[in-house]
């Protein structure tokens, strides 16, 4: 589904010059719970990044579906981050002044979907993750891992095939986090394909393959 290339990532020049991805290969199939793992600074989200088409590499290729993604118009990888992509951050990034049912209906506005279209749907999302008596709640109105849980029914709103996941636990307490992992551990039995960026050794039980990164390189990929 989507295919690495001899991926480097290079950083600023001279003095200042990062290498944050050293020669990356890796395939992601469908359906698989891949989780990117490494220390601080090892170049996770810079992977994940390029991975969802939110960066360009500095050298190598992306493929998706056989398609060399460089070769995609701005246009097109638009709509691949729009409508391929679902993607989930450590910070939520819900908007403030919008309520739980509004955040959710919001990246189907850019897609022009009815009213009552959108409302229908942002209310079955949000009931999928457990939210439906909380839809008219503000984001402040809500505790870290709901709202963690509405920006995963964001995430959904245009029926993604990939969640890309940076960090989504990692302002959440335990038992907070546990909740959304059980979430994107059901959509991936639906077959949705998550590619998830964490530090916390301990959800690795959740993943189906384990890329372990240091320094910019692929030290060791497990399957399981
Ligand atoms: N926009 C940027 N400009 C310059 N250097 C950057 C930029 N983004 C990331 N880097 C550098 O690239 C390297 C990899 O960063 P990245 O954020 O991918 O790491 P990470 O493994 O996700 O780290 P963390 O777990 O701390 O979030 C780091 O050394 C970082 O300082």
């Amino acid at each position: 589904m989507i295919k690495v290339k001899n991926v480097w990532k290079i950083y600023g020049k001279g003095e200042a010059k990062t290498i944050a991805l050293k020669n990356i290969n890796l395939e992601i199939e469908k359906g698989e719970f891949v989780m990117i793992m490494g220390p601080s600074g090892c170049g996770k989200s810079t992977l994940l990044n390029i991975l969802g088409l939110l960066d360009v590499p500095t050298k190598g290729a992306v493929h998706y579906k056989g398609r060399k993604t460089s070769s995609m118009s701005e246009n097109e990888r638009a709509v691949f981050r729009r409508k391929i992509g679902g993607f989930v951050f450590q910070q939520f990034h819900l908007i403030k002044t919008l309520t739980a049912l509004e955040n959710v209906e919001l990246p189907m506005m850019l897609d022009e979907k009815d009213k009552r279209y959108r409302r229908r749907k942002a209310k079955k999302l949000l009931k999928m993750v457990g939210l439906e008596k909380r839809i008219n709640h503000y984001p402040h109105q809500l505790s870290g891992g709901q709202q963690q849980r509405v920006a995963i029914a964001r995430a959904l709103a245009n029926d993604p095939k990939i969640i890309f996941a940076d960090e989504p636990t990692g302002n959440l307490d335990s038992k907070s986090g546990e909740v959304v992992m059980n979430i994107l551990k059901e959509l991936n039995e639906k077959g949705i394909t998550i590619i998830m960026v964490t530090h916390e050794q301990e959800l690795t039980r959740y993943a189906s393959k384990i890329v372990k990164l240091k320094d910019g390189e692929i030290v060791e990929i497990v399957e399981k």
